[in-house]
């Protein structure tokens, strides 16, 4: 009888484990699917684009755009001459031709692609006054005193502009007899002055206003991540003056962004120009935040004193003023130059930390979210967010504010699951703030390479990351571990407090369930720190398996986490749950490499100097950005060709006939040296040898004729 019992027993276990197995094939299909979903919901939503074109019965663009124009000499002239810049980026030149062919135009161009440009050659190349409007004053005044030091008549209209720039700004809009070219205005101009409306009616009716110009267009709408309630009404300005050509221009735009900008800048036949929102030269990493802040800071400013010993600048993002002022003070403490800045402080105040930061006088600005846009310093080293952003929109833009000038920058995010909660009761009110800020979350809490979240955020098709992210370059050590206790237990205990009507956040979930944990005796898994069931706990609401509700009082808003939708089929053990735990050991390994790695790249940047130097001597002080652009030029440091096509793209554009042979074998002379010099300089570094030496492929020898 017994024997029997044991048998069928053993059949049931079986059965049972079989169960089990289907069940995570069915989970792993099921999350398969949620990432085909999400796939297949953002082209989806890139076919709406065409739809609505065909709706409003656009005719397919079939113009060369980057074909002959009358105006390619004078063009050409004028970027070389006045502007200093002798070959287009990508969609530049393209951009350029269909704004000055009379086309409305969106723009959708990484930060530090160079938008500018794109309407400022138009403004000059056309008779008449160009209008900018643009969201910021420093960002205006910088674009002013930028374009007068080329020599370009430009001006600004703002609460700031003295009444005698005022009164010559409006004689150039209605009479034209004095010279201005390029007109920034803010959005509450547009919006709330009458007197600048009809004065630019006048100029509009004497057929001198050229363009319009709507930077940071992505403020328009109130899905892109900055709404500005005053863009709302730049709509007012195609129905004014419909024949004017009009361009919009924002670093990043999903495409509910990109229509709802369509419709409301009336802009429904605009062509559309889109460079990848991939940033080679940006190398992404999370790093586990300490829920000690002193160990935090400690962590912040050893990075900082180890990696840019030489000043190089730095932003350290945080999330409340108070925390921005009190990271600035410690890090000063480690002997950081760092200060910071907000949006509490006077507008002097403000302008002279950024100024000093500018000038380089000052390393690192320890800002919030205010130190926006708007800051185009282009040799900003490191981006570290000492908090989490509230969307990978906000994250992609600020952290974006690195390597402007192509050459490789880092962006690190400290991550510790206790600050979404304070992010969500920040965030909950906004249209799809949650699910923006669960998007980020899931960006931290990845495994998978970081470049690729930003590429299916932005419904763009994936691109090689070339290991510049930590999850790709040292592939991430965690440790998956079975939760599935914990997570039941969690459940129980929120149901048992929900019945007592009773709520908890985070943290008191955390403490009950030690309780709980203890009275129940150890339980069949291994036990959990806290950081690691904080981490459960977020897990459980990115799956739904909880949700946060929210609860205000005079002070502030609480976020506390109650049952989700899938918590029943969770608490019945039809879903095993598990958490990726990392190991400590990485840490402390990819330090090392990156300390490598940044040797390595200083290396090449002391040869890259040589380089240019050897250059402008053989070639009568040719700016070597003649032959190489900062895009190039980052993009060597970082990928390394290892065939002759793979440099063909990256240099592509050098042609022997115009700069001649010598410059092509002077770069071919850099290039042999960087794939041969790297492994001499990781040489006597053991383990971080062998890990790069497993990165690199073999050297590839270039030759010259197949180059030229
Ligand atoms: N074709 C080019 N060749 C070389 N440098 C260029 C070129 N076009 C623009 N630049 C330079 O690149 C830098 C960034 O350009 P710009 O400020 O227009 O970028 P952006 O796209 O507006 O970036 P952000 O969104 O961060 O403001 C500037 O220093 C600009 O002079």
């Amino acid at each position: 009888m017994e024997s029997n019992l044991t048998q069928e027993l053993l059949v049931v276990e079986a059965e049972l484990q079989d169960v089990q197995d289907q069940i995570k094939l069915l989970l792993d299909r099921q999350e398969a699917l949620h990432k085909k979903q999400a796939e297949l919901k953002t082209l989806l939503e890139e076919c709406k684009l065409p739809d609505a074109a065909a709706n409003s019965n656009i005719s397919v663009d079939t113009v060369d755009w980057s074909g002959t124009f009358e105006w390619d000499a004078r063009a050409y002239d004028i970027t070389f001459n006045v502007f200093g810049i002798t070959s287009y980026r990508a969609n530049q030149r393209e951009i350029i031709n269909a704004l000055m062919s009379g086309r409305d135009v969106l723009v959708i161009m990484a930060a530090g692609g160079g938008k500018s440009l794109c309407y400022q050659l138009p403004a000059v190349l056309l008779d008449g006054i160009a209008l900018v409007v643009s969201p910021l004053l420093s960002l205006i005044q910088d674009q002013v005193m930028g374009l007068s030091a080329l020599g370009i008549p430009a001006c600004m209209l703002t609460s700031t502009t003295s009444k005698d720039d005022e009164k010559f700004i409006y004689k150039a809009l209605e009479k034209g007899d004095v010279e201005l070219k390029i007109l920034y205005v803010t959005p509450e101009k547009i919006s709330k002055s009458k007197r600048f409306m009809s004065k630019l009616e006048k100029c509009h009716k004497a057929g001198r206003l050229s363009l319009i110009s709507i930077d940071e267009a992505h403020c328009c709408s109130q899905w892109g991540h900055d709404f500005r309630p005053d863009y709302k009404n730049l709509g007012i300005l195609k129905i004014q003056f419909p024949q004017v050509p009009l361009i919009a221009l924002t670093a990043t735009a999903t495409y509910k962004v990109q229509i709802d900008l369509m419709e409301m800048l009336h802009i429904p036949k605009c062509i559309k120009f889109e460079t990848t929102v991939n940033r080679p030269n940006l190398f992404y990493k999370v790093h586990v935040k300490s829920p000690i802040s002193k160990v935090v800071i400690n962590q912040i400013a050893d990075y900082i004193v180890s990696s840019y010993s030489n000043m190089e600048s730095g932003i350290v993002y945080c999330f409340s003023r108070k925390e921005c002022e009190q990271v600035a003070r410690e890090l000063q403490e480690h002997g950081i130059s760092a200060d910071y800045y907000h949006a509490d402080m006077d507008i002097a105040a403000r302008e002279k930390v950024h100024l000093r930061w500018s000038r380089n006088n000052l390393q690192v600005i320890v800002g919030t979210v205010a130190f926006g846009m708007g800051i185009n310093k282009p040799d900003v080293r490191f981006v570290i967010h000492h908090s989490l952003s509230k969307s990978m929109e906000t994250y992609y833009q600020e952290s974006g504010r690195a390597g402007r000038d192509g050459l490789p920058s880092e962006c690190v995010l400290y991550y510790k699951p206790s600050d979404v909660p304070r992010q969500s009761s920040m965030v909950f009110y906004e249209n799809s703030g949650l699910q923006n800020l669960y998007d980020i979350v899931r960006y931290c809490q990845s495994k998978s390479c970081r470049r690729s979240a930003f590429f299916l955020h932005f419904g763009e098709p994936l691109q090689d990351c070339n290991d510049m992210c930590d999850n790709c370059a040292y592939g991430a050590k965690l440790e998956e571990v079975n939760v599935t206790d914990h997570a039941k237990a969690i459940l129980s205990v929120l149901r048992s407090m929900q019945d007592l009507d009773q709520r908890a956040t985070v943290l008191q979930l955390v403490d009950k369930l030690k309780v709980k944990m203890k009275a129940l005796g150890a339980p069949s898994t291994p036990e959990l720190k806290k950081e690691h069931l904080e981490q459960l706990i977020i897990q459980l609401l990115l799956d739904r398996v909880l949700k946060e509700e929210f609860q205000h009082t005079a002070y502030a808003t609480n976020a506390y986490v109650t049952l989700g939708p899938l918590w029943k089929q969770t608490l019945d053990g039809k879903r095993i749950v598990k958490l990726d735990i990392r190991s400590g050991q990485s840490h402390i390994k990819d330090e090392k490499l990156k300390s490598s790695k940044r040797s390595r790249s200083a290396l090449l940047e002391g040869r890259l100097d040589e380089l240019r130097k050897d250059i402008s001597s053989n070639h009568g002080g040719i700016f070597p950005h003649a032959v190489l652009s900062s895009q190039q030029i980052g993009a060597l440091s970082i990928q390394k060709p290892t065939s002759v096509a793979q440099l063909g793209k990256l240099i592509g554009k050098v042609k022997a006939e115009k700069y001649g042979k010598r410059i092509i074998e002077l770069i071919q002379q850099y290039i042999k040296a960087e794939l041969s010099d790297g492994d001499a300089i990781a040489a006597d570094e053991g383990e971080i040898n062998e890990e790069i030496k497993r990165q690199r492929k073999a050297p590839v020898i270039i030759d010259s004729e197949d180059e030229t």
